[in-house]
């Protein structure tokens, strides 16, 4: 299914979106932090989805207690630290991991570029433990509105070296991306790559706000794209890839069955797609996973899965030469 020649990676992954269970159980003691129940099984469905969610808005609130247990600075280095160990043993050689700081900082009120370093840190210290390459992208998280993502957006820029992106993420179809054209300028003038949740919750006209006003060069899953041949014609003719997250589309009830994914419909007019985690810890899933299930569940051939894997490689954040590393590193292992 995977092929072992190719390097294997996740464009799309929430760091904040993928803290163990059993490591909130773990800070929630060590911090003094009250749960809901007193057993450890009954915590897993406060912080997993058990089936699907009604909404994005439902799927989302499984990420809270991951976020509310950070106290300090050194739970979030831990917790970036352990997101790279998660992608060392999932087999991924590598990823852009995401995370929004605010959210992270919020609950304790954490100062957040201080957030911003603890993280840079962690990930660091993980890549150089575990093997793994990975690069961060800074979210903006537009659900609690303008003011707390120019916040979040200065806290990021202090540390633009170590980014290679900004994106948008959380609450589409009530904080349109057209609100944050400003944050977007600012993004583009500190030289940084975007990438925009988009067409998720909302439908096609989010994902054409994301490329025009916000200049979006990838788009978070797009699912509503299909419903608009011209849209479909310019992400491919404009080499926009989609990261798709098959089982995080069906969480979050943006479509019914995995089977109704429109990633075929995507494939006949050109459009790049990948396949990505979403949230992996909420989710309760890992990336082979999603390839799994796009050959048993979509029936994507051998090929079309292997150029899944290399429009992965070619919509990533990083030079033409640390992607031909990456590539030749991969069949050196073989
Ligand atoms: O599937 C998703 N769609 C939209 N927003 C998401 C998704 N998963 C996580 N976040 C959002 O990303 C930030 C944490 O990284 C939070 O704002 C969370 O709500
Ligand atoms: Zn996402």
């Amino acid at each position: 299914m995977i092929c072992e020649t190719l390097p294997l990676i996740d464009l799309h992954r929430h760091l904040d979106g993928n803290i163990r269970p059993d490591t909130i159980w773990d800070l929630a003691q060590q911090n003094g932090i009250d749960l809901p129940v007193e057993h450890f099984n009954d915590f897993i469905p406060h912080v997993r989805i058990q089936d699907k969610a009604s909404d994005l808005m439902e799927f989302l609130v499984k990420l809270d207690w991951g976020v509310n247990v950070l106290s300090s600075l050194e739970d979030c280095k831990r917790v970036a630290f352990e997101n790279v160990e998660d992608l060392s043993l999932a087999g991924i050689d590598y990823a852009e991991l995401r995370f929004s700081p605010y959210y992270m900082a919020m609950k304790h009120n954490l100062p957040t570029a201080d957030v911003v370093a603890a993280v840079i840190e962690g990930v660091k210290q993980g890549c150089e433990e575990f093997g793994v390459k990975a690069n961060l992208i800074g979210i903006l998280s537009r659900t609690f509105g303008l003011e707390k993502c120019q916040h979040e957006l200065d806290s990021l820029l202090v540390h633009k070296d170590h980014l290679v992106a900004i994106d948008l993420a959380g609450d589409e179809l009530g904080k349109p991306a057209n609100l944050f054209e400003d944050q977007f300028k600012q993004v583009a003038n500190a030289g940084l790559n975007v990438t925009i949740h988009a067409g998720e919750a909302a439908g096609p006209e989010s994902v054409w706000h994301a490329i025009k006003l916000l200049k979006a060069q990838r788009i978070g899953h797009g699912v509503k794209s299909y419903e608009d041949k011209h849209l479909l014609d310019y992400l491919a003719e404009n080499n926009i890839t989609l990261e798709t997250c098959l089982t995080s589309n069906y969480q979050t009830g943006t479509i019914d069955r995995i089977s109704d994914h429109p990633i075929h419909t995507f494939l006949e007019h050109g459009v790049k797609v990948c396949l990505n985690t979403d949230d992996p810890a909420v989710e309760g899933i890992e990336l082979k996973h999603e390839y799994t299930l796009a050959k048993q569940q979509l029936g994507l051939t051998t090929q079309q899965l292997q150029d899944i894997q290399l429009n992965a490689l070619n919509a990533a954040f990083i030079s033409d030469s640390e992607k031909q590393t990456l590539l030749t590193e991969k069949s050196a292992k073989i």
